[in-house]
């Protein structure tokens, strides 16, 4: 375990900022913390880097810091042309990549990251994208980071946490949010637990909710028109049938507003 927190909590006079989350890591897992303005992803993550004290609860990190060339990290996160500015006059982008260089310095095995993508152009997106996913992945760098950037979070996370009003409400694999977003045939018919008897003796793999059906495989998304025959012929037809997609945002609102 890298990142070891239990009950964390931080209570500012009249506001609590962070309410009682626990949160663990793998090594080389790759954490998003995911919420709303305001939902207490700095505090955690100052929290977390002993940067202010928690009201209650403990956080134990697990680190070993090794010292590296400069010249490398420097190589690493693209800052050659800048190696002989001052700090102040990079841009907002380069500032943040001289902070991973920082960072990095010290071959983490830990790095806490709040909104590393923040200020930079989609090409410095990717890029820090693709050296977190290198960090992670090669070396083995444990990774937790705040975003407001799902479809990044999506891409790069292993796990992800939502937290709302400092609660930490939700937490699951990244593949689960995506799963969300994936389309989905939803069929209305009078006779829904005839109808699903009838598909799944077609090989269909359905659920049923509310007398509503839901098809997720896809040849039932792309020939909507098949279900249709078939229920006709099992004597049910769909009085609607619809292929539903909710994109990031709407999955990770409802995860929010479910909770
Ligand atoms: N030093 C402080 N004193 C008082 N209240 C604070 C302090 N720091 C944060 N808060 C409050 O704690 C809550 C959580 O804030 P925090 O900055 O952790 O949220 P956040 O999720 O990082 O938000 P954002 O996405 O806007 O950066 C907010 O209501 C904020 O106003």
């Amino acid at each position: 375990m890298t990142i070891d927190a239990v009950g964390l909590t931080k209570q500012y006079r009249d506001i609590l900022a962070v309410d009682d989350l626990t949160l663990h890591t793998t090594r080389g897992e790759i954490y998003a913390l995911l919420g709303l303005n305001g939902s207490g992803k700095t505090t955690t993550i100052r929290m977390l880097l002993g940067l202010i004290r928690p009201t209650r609860g403990q956080v134990s990190l697990f680190e070993e810091p090794v010292e590296k060339a400069v010249s490398d990290v420097i190589a690493r996160l693209g800052l050659q042309p800048h190696a002989h500015h001052r700090a102040q006059t990079l841009s907002l982008g380069n500032k943040q990549r001289l902070a991973l260089a920082k960072a990095l310095l010290h071959q983490p095995d830990l790095l806490l990251l709040d909104e590393p993508a923040n200020g930079l152009d989609p090409a410095g997106v990717a890029e820090i994208r693709s050296l977190l996913h290198d960090l992670a992945h090669h070396n083995g760098v444990t990774i937790l980071l705040s975003s407001h950037i799902l479809t990044e979070v999506a891409r790069l996370a292993t796990r992800f946490g939502v937290l709302d009003h400092g609660r930490l409400v939700w937490e699951d694999a990244t593949t689960e949010l995506v799963a969300q977003a994936r389309p989905r045939l939803r069929v209305t018919v009078h006779a829904p637990g005839h109808a699903t008897a009838a598909l799944r003796a077609a090989g269909h793999t359905v659920s049923a909710e509310d007398g509503e059906l839901t098809l997720t495989e896809d040849r039932a998304i792309h020939h909507p028109d098949e279900i249709a025959t078939q229920l006709v012929t099992a004597g049910c037809p769909p009085t609607r049938l619809a292929v539903e997609q909710d994109d990031l945002e709407t999955c990770f609102l409802r995860l929010v507003s479910h909770t």
